[in-house]
This record gives C-alpha cells, structure tokens and sequence, in this order.
C-alpha cells in the first residue's frame, strides 16, 4: 500500500470511528459539545487506532528481520516483558508480563523482537489463550527452535472493574512445545522465571 493510500485509508478509519465515539456520548449522556469533551471522539477513536495496530502488522517479519546464525543451544529467556491487550469479549484492557523461553537450532533472533512480537498479537483483541499461543507459533513456526515456551500472567479489568469484581485474581497461561514438553527443561524455565 502506497504512503499516500494508507493516509487515506487511515484518514477514513478514523473519522467513521470518531462517528462512533460521538454517539457513545450522545448514548451515556453526556453533551458532547462540552469543552472537556469536544476533542474526546478524536482522541478515543486515535487511542483506540494505537490499541488495535498489531492488525497492521506482520510479526514473522519482525522475527525474520534479525535471526542469525549461532551455534548456542542452550535456554535463551527474557521475562517480565510488560503487556497491554484488549479482551474481545468487552473490549476492555487486561495486562500483565509475558516470559518467554527458547532453545536455539542453529540461530538466534535479537532479543528486542520477542517482546514486539508480544507487542503484535497484544494490540488486537485477543483472548489470553490465544495472545499466548500466538506467540508461541509465531516463535515455533519462524525461527524453528529445538523447544519454545511461553508464559503470560494477567489482570483482566473486565473482571475487576465490572462483572465479578475480583481485584487480586490473576490468570496465568502457558504454552511450551519442543525440549519444553520434557519436565526437566519445563521446570528449569519456571525456576528461572520464578515460578
Ligand atoms: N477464557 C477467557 N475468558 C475471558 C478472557 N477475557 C475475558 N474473558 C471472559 O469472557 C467471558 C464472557 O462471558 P459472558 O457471560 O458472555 O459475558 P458477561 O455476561 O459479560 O460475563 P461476566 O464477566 O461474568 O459478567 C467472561 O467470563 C469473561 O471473564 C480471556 O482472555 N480468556
Ligand atoms: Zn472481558
């Protein structure tokens, strides 16, 4: 898509989701000619464009832009990477850490790309299940390491805020596949991790 197509394309998103925002107003009650509030639609319509772009994205490009050969076949983890989704169920945020362990075949990928591949599959609505498992194929099917493994703790405000209204229960979801599956090298990742 050419630069001029997607401003266009963007332009147009934009404006039909400032229309939605305004009748969301009009629909809680407020006056959306309000001063505090005037700008609110646009503000809200480009908040939500930043919260959802991982759509826009290609996360096995990102992974494909910086592997590289390396003979290193033990555990590579990089944990506590903060990250912020939409539940598609109410649309509101959950958020939490995602962990992240893989066992090189042959090659490495830079560090920085697990956590925007986290990044990636977390601005689009998702489900805990399946940001993790997403991410966790996403790593299997690109790099195709000797084991992966994927752990993701998080506060679903769509359970605190509202409905049940439980404040401290987090929700943890793993994936491992490869070496992962064997419980010696499971158990090493979760000690390391914390766990
Ligand atoms: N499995 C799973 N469920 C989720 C996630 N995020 C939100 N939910 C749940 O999605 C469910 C939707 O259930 P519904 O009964 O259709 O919706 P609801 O009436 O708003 O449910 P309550 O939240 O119980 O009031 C709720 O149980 C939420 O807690 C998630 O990431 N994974
Ligand atoms: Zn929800």
């Amino acid at each position: 898509m050419s630069y001029k197509i997607f401003e266009e394309y963007t332009q147009t998103y934009t404006q039909e989701m400032k229309n939605s925002y305004l009748s969301i107003l009009n629909s809680v009650g407020e006056d959306p000619d309000r001063a505090g509030i005037v700008k609110t639609p646009e503000r809200a319509a480009k908040a939500m464009q930043f919260l959802t772009q991982g759509y826009e994205m290609d996360p096995t490009e990102i992974l494909l832009s910086a592997m590289f050969p390396e003979d290193y076949d033990d555990m590579v983890i990089v944990k506590d990477i903060e990250l912020y989704s939409l539940c598609e169920h109410h649309m509101l945020p959950f958020f939490g850490k995602a962990h992240i362990a893989y066992i090189p075949n042959g090659r490495i990928v830079g560090l920085s790309k697990l956590p925007r591949i986290v990044d990636v599959f977390a601005r689009r609505l998702q489900v805990q299940e399946r940001l993790t498992h997403d991410i966790l194929e996403c790593i299997n099917q690109t790099l195709q390491p000797k084991g992966v493994a994927v752990v993701i703790e998080a506060y679903h405000m769509c359970m605190m805020m509202r409905g049940v209204q439980k404040q401290n229960s987090a929700t943890t979801t793993s994936g491992f596949r490869g070496e992962f599956k064997k419980n010696e090298t499971r158990n090493e990742f979760l000690r390391l991790i914390g766990k």
